[in-house]
């Protein structure tokens, strides 16, 4: 199974151009609103058209613009699944279910649409209407009617975004069970980063239209490579950063330095570290020690995102905020502790840019 993708389109002020691939492994694109996630599933689907590149899906060209091919939906063998699912209002789940394959023969459709209910776990709700289903089981419909024409790419758009926390969780362990049994190629597209790194074995990191990173989600989560990747994969804190020697920079906005595992190219731009991986410093001797003073927190139910400023930023006046996420047990713990507070960054968690 596989899908090669490589195509172009303008529009008024913006300009699409990506160029990827891949394989069974379920792939995520991961972008801020209006950055081409949509548009890229649309023009595999076959509903936008790009202006030039080509399409592959297997061995079939669904579109190449120098050899004027450009399937129609309906032969393309693609699922698509839309951020608001757009069942058909006034059909009933199976009807919903059995839209795609009309043209099958009628015990092979009710066949179909029968394992596919059982699929979803929606079994005597067959008759129901849309409006008389809550939104999981909506999704749910959608996601059955999406694989009931037996597709070679599955494409999913933001498939969790109308829903509520408890559902979302609940719904991600369900989507990634019926996935194991799918034999395609599945795009999977948000903007939330919680769900790519929980459903997704590859990523693609795009920006105004263009792929920022791409490879394995662990690899692109831990090592981005560009400011722009970092923030879309969680990074909160960022700061300039000076080479001095092959591992060690100096973090100017936060006036300190800082030793790394990763050697450290010349032209290095940016030293980050994600908010989670900051740590409490058990001695002086260790690396990247630093003290820290409190600014403010935020709190969640569960964690406490503390703001602070180094010792050093604070005695400049300056105020470049450095966010430490912790549990409400550790900042329990910690909110009397004299300060300032030792923190480290640990060498093999900073983020390179
Ligand atoms: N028909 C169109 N004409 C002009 N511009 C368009 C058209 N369709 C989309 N765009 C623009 O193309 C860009 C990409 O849109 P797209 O819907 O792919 O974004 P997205 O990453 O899926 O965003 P979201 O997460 O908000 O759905 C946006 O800037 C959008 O305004």
């Amino acid at each position: 199974m596989k899908l090669w993708v490589d195509i172009q389109k303008k529009l008024p002020g913006f300009t699409l151009d990506v160029k990827f691939e891949t394989d069974g492994e379920i792939l995520g694109l991961l972008g801020a609103s209006g950055s081409g996630k949509s548009m890229i599933l649309r023009c595999i689907a076959g509903i936008d058209t790009p202006d030039t590149g080509r399409i592959i899906l297997n061995d079939r060209t669904l579109f190449d613009s120098k050899r004027r091919i450009d399937l129609p939906c309906r032969k393309r063998k693609v699922g698509y699944l839309f951020q608001n699912y757009a069942l058909f209002p006034n059909m009933t789940v199976e009807d919903n279910i059995g839209f795609g394959i009309e043209d099958r023969k009628r015990a092979d459709r009710i066949a179909i649409i029968e394992e596919k209910v059982k699929m979803i776990k929606l079994e005597g709700l067959e008759k129901r209407y849309p409006n008389q289903l809550s939104g999981g089981q909506q999704q749910r419909v959608a996601l059955a009617r999406a694989l009931a024409i037996e597709p070679e790419a599955l494409l999913l758009d933001e498939p969790f975004s109308a829903l509520d926390d408890y559902l979302r969780n609940h719904m991600v362990k369900q989507l990634t069970e019926t996935l194991s049994g799918y034999q395609g190629v599945t795009l999977f597209v948000t903007h939330n980063m919680d769900e790519i790194y929980s459903i997704c074995h590859r990523l693609v990191v795009l920006s105004s239209g263009k792929i920022e990173a791409k490879g394995g989600t662990e690899e692109v989560f831990s090592s981005p490579p560009s400011l722009v990747s970092a923030q879309l994969t969680g990074c909160r804190n960022f700061s300039p950063a000076i080479y001095k020697s092959p591992f060690e920079l100096e973090a100017t906005d936060w006036g300190i330095n800082l030793k790394t595992k990763r050697e450290i190219p010349k032209q290095i731009e940016f030293v980050g570290i994600h908010a989670h991986a900051l740590e409490l410093a058990l001695t002086e001797k260790e690396d990247n020690v630093f003290e820290g003073r409190l600014n403010f927190i935020s709190e969640t139910p569960s964690r406490v995102t503390v703001y602070l400023v180094t010792e050093k930023e604070a005695r400049r006046q300056e105020n470049h905020q450095i966010q430490w996420e912790i549990t409400k047990q550790m900042w329990s713990e910690l909110k009397d502790k004299p300060q300032p507070w030792k923190l480290k960054m640990n060498p093999e968690k900073l983020i390179i840019i």
